[in-house]
Parts: C-alpha cells; structure tokens; sequence
C-alpha cells in the first residue's frame, strides 16, 4: 500500500485555510479535518469537550492544549488509513509536540495573509452551519443572499468572526503561532504563503503537493472520494 500522506495547513483567522483545504481535498483526495468545524459539531452535540470549548471559543480566546488534543488526536487515529488534511491545528506548540508524538508530517502549509485582508474577508463571510459550507459576499456568494445553494437554510455568521471577537483572535494568534512555524521550519517541512489572493496562492499549493504526493496515492485517493 502507498505510503499515506500527512500534512497540515496553518494560518490565522480568515486566512482561507478552509477554502485552499476544500481544493486539496477534491485535487488529491486527502481527508480534510478542519478542527474549527468538529469543535463546532462538539459543541452543537453538546459533548463534554464541545461544553467546555464553548465557554472559551465565545470569549474569542483558545480552546486548551489538553481539551484540544484529546479531541483531536482520536480523530485522527479513526483517519489513520487515510491521507490527511488537518486545518486548525495545532495551533500552538503543545498542540504540535503532541500531534508530532503521534505521527510524521509530510508538509507543513502556512499562509501569511495581511490583517486587514483577514478583517475584510471575516466581516463578509457567511457559513451555512449544518455542513460547514462557506461563503463570502465578495469572493466566492451563494445564488441567494443568506441562503445556503444546496439546502435552501439560512446562513449565518460566526460570532468570533465580529470585529471585537476577531482583534482579541488575530492578536493572541500571532503569539501562539510562531514556535509551531518556526518548529516545523527546524524539520523543513515549512511551506509559507504570503498574497491577498487564494487563487493566486492556489496555483502554488497545488504545484507543492502535486510534487510531493506519490502519483499512485493521489490516483488511489480520488478514487475512494469520488
Ligand atoms: N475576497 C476574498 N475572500 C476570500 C479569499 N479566499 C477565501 N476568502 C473568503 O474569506 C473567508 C475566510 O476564508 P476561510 O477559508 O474560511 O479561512 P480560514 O482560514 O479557514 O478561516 P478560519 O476557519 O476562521 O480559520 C471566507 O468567507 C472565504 O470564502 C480571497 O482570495 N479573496
Ligand atoms: N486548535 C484550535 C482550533 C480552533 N480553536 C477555536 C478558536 C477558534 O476561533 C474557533 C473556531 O476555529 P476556526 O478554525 O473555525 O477559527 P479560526 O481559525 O480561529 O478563524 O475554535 C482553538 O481554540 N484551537
């Protein structure tokens, strides 16, 4: 069986970490696990993690490294005989030492977006929240004003995505995420992004990853996805 793939995709708020991984998954197969949206489905189904992660994700501050990890890393070993994306975490450099101690990573992608393309592009976003589907008023709209394309559901904004929410995100991100950057640069690993265009990061991700996944693999994997 061809060796699987692993790797992680970081960025701040807004970054359109969730937007170039939906791409990934589709151009190669990978699983896509946006650590974002399983916190919500916790949080929704009211699990002791989603309880507990609520109270700190309303403030716009992190979850805790221990509350991150033990939901994150059982999900990964019901990934393990896929290839994976994982965007969202880890976010800081507990959260990577413990994920580091449970698998290898093949790339490391982060983007580097200027902040006020990040406020511009959360204040236009709109999620439909039952499937995670995302949306923005000036870069990708649905047909419908407010109105999730496939369900017909309304759509709504996060409250972390507010302007007051998102200043107390965006500060505390660039604390917690340079040791995790500079960490996997120290394995060379590191892909860095910088441009206030997804599709003009895109072509890149896409060139990096074609390049690094085993023709085979990516073969093997779109094939299970479609
Ligand atoms: N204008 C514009 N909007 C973009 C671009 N790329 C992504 N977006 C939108 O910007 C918002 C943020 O993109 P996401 O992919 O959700 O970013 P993220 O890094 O996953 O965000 P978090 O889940 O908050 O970490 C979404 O509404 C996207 O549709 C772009 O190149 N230009
Ligand atoms: N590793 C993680 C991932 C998400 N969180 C919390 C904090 C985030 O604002 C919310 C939502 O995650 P999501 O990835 O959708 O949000 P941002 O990347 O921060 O914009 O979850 C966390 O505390 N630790």
């Amino acid at each position: 069986m061809a060796k699987l793939f692993r790797a992680v995709i970081l960025g701040p708020p807004g970054s359109g970490k969730g937007t170039i991984s939906e791409r990934v998954a589709s151009s190669f197969g990978l699983q896509h696990l946006s650590s974002g949206d399983f916190l919500r489905e916790n949080i929704a189904a009211k699990t002791e993690a989603g309880v507990l992660a609520k109270t700190y994700i309303e403030k716009g501050a992190l979850v805790p490294d221990h509350v991150m990890t033990r939901l994150m890393l059982p999900r990964l070993v019901e990934m393990t005989r896929h290839s994976w994306l994982l965007d969202g975490f880890p976010r800081t450099l507990a959260q990577a030492e413990a994920l580091n101690s449970a698998c290898e990573l093949d790339v490391v992608i982060s983007l580097n977006i200027p902040l006020e393309t990040l406020k511009d592009r959360l204040r236009h976003r709109w999620i439909h929240p039952a499937s995670g589907r995302v949306y923005n008023m000036r870069f990708n709209p649905p047909r419908v004003q407010g109105v999730d394309d496939i369900s017909g559901e309304p759509l709504i904004q996060h409250e972390d995505d507010k302007p007051e929410a998102l200043v107390a995100r965006l500060r505390h991100y660039k604390d917690v995420a340079k040791p995790v950057i500079d960490l996997y640069r120290a394995k060379g690993i590191l892909h860095m992004f910088s441009d206030t265009e997804t599709d003009r990061i895109w072509p890149y991700v896409s060139s990096l990853l074609s390049a690094k996944i085993p023709t085979d693999l990516a073969d093997a994997q779109r094939a299970t996805t479609h």
